[in-house]
């Protein structure tokens, strides 16, 4: 098993990545929570697979827990769900001397990392990451968020976790897309990181390859974000980068209706703004090829008619990353090389 630790000005945690975690969860719990109510919020399909088993290891150790399954999907990232989650805590009695564990992927996350951020202006919060997203990047550096109808991630909080549980073993029964998805993230923070990573996602060229090489990914896409959220926890500087390709990308997976997932939609984000910055000169000539190798090689989608649309303008002011009417743009010189760049939102038609 690895550990890797993440340390904060507020609070210390590990991230324990290993086979077989899952069988241990209860006791890995009962080492930094003392005896407490658990609200074990996941969604139906993870429920289904993996939920009785957890609440077992939990009660084994001496939890008491309720159970929460929210519909799966994005759909439930939602003001609507977490106030369904809020009382549903409330009313079995939930203090703030108990916790929230998330067990599922990067909506389950999102959703009860936030919901625990809020109830009682915060309490405890562990997540168990079952998704490659989860594994490789959401269950990572404390952002939590659900979304309006028409804006992504808009209301949320940074809320670090007691601890973060990745067992791979979980990927067993991920769907094929829903694996490739994460894969979007991972080659994001390969080309964020630098040539050594950058190089081991070059020889991923299938989808077993991910699933093969899927707890090296996490271990690699984990130090590197642990490292830049210990730098920048509330994203005030050099944790913009980990949003490459996401200010396309978030307004890509809206117009979308839910026919993209969102590492789908960043991974086309990725590719066209890393085109634009080619085109004029900041990003080196054939790393965008590079990129979209990568992406293409294992089903990713690179492209879309959406990007350009006034639909598409609307979106983008959203963007976290715009400060007062300038976007931050990440964008990569080379690989290990992000930079910022930023534009007055006036401009982006041109640019775009
Ligand atoms: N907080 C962050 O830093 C961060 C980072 C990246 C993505 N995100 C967010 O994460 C979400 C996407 O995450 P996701 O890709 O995990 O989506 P998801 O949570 O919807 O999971 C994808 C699908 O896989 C299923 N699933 C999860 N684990 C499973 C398992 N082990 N076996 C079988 N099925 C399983 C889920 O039920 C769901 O149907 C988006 O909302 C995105 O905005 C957040
Ligand atoms: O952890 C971060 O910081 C990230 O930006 C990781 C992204 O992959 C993730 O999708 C994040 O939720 C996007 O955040 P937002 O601030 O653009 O809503
Ligand atoms: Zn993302």
């Amino acid at each position: 098993m690895k550990t890797i630790p993440v340390q904060l000005k507020s609070k210390d945690y590990d991230i324990l990545i290993g086979r077989g975690l899952r069988a241990q969860i209860g006791t890995e719990v009962a080492k930094v929570w003392s005896k407490r109510k658990i609200a074990l919020v996941s969604d139906k399909n993870v429920a289904e697979l993996y939920l009785k088993e957890v609440h077992q290891s939990l009660e084994d150790a001496g939890f008491d827990v309720l159970d929460l399954v929210v519909p799966a999907g994005e759909s439930s990232k939602s003001l609507a769900q977490m106030g369904d989650l809020v009382q549903q805590m409330a009313d079995a009695g939930f203090t703030r001397a108990d916790g929230v564990l998330a067990l599922g992927g990067g909506v389950v996350g999102d959703l009860a990392g936030f919901t625990a951020a809020s109830y009682m202006r915060g309490i405890a919060f562990i997540q168990v990451a079952t998704s490659l997203t989860a594994q490789v990047d959401s269950s990572v550096g404390g952002k939590t968020a659900v979304n309006l109808k028409e804006v992504k991630n808009i209301i949320g909080a940074f809320y670090q976790p007691d601890l973060v549980l990745v067992d791979p073993d979980f990927l067993d029964t991920l769907s094929d897309r829903d694996l490739v998805e994460g894969y979007g993230e991972v080659v994001k923070t390969s080309v964020l990181h630098g040539q050594d990573f950058f190089a081991l996602t070059g020889k991923i060229k299938s989808v077993q390859d991910i699933r093969e090489q899927a707890e090296e990914l996490s271990i690699h896409s984990i130090r590197y974000k642990a490292k830049i959220v210990m730098a920048d926890e509330k994203e005030s500087g050099q944790r913009q980068f980990l949003n490459f390709g996401h200010t396309f990308g978030h307004a890509i997976e809206l117009l979308s209706h839910g026919s993209l997932r969102h590492g789908e939609a960043v991974s086309i984000g990725m590719v066209m703004i890393s085109q634009r910055f080619e085109a004029v000169g900041i990003t080196e000539k054939g790393l965008t090829d590079e990129i979209a190798q990568r992406l293409a090689a294992v089903g990713l989608p690179i492209d879309s008619d959406l990007v350009g649309t006034p639909l598409f303008f609307k979106h983008i002011v959203n963007d976290k990353k715009n400060r007062g009417g300038i976007l931050n743009l990440v964008a990569v010189k080379n690989v290990g090389e992000p930079v910022i760049v930023a534009k007055a939102l006036d401009d982006m038609h041109d640019f775009v």
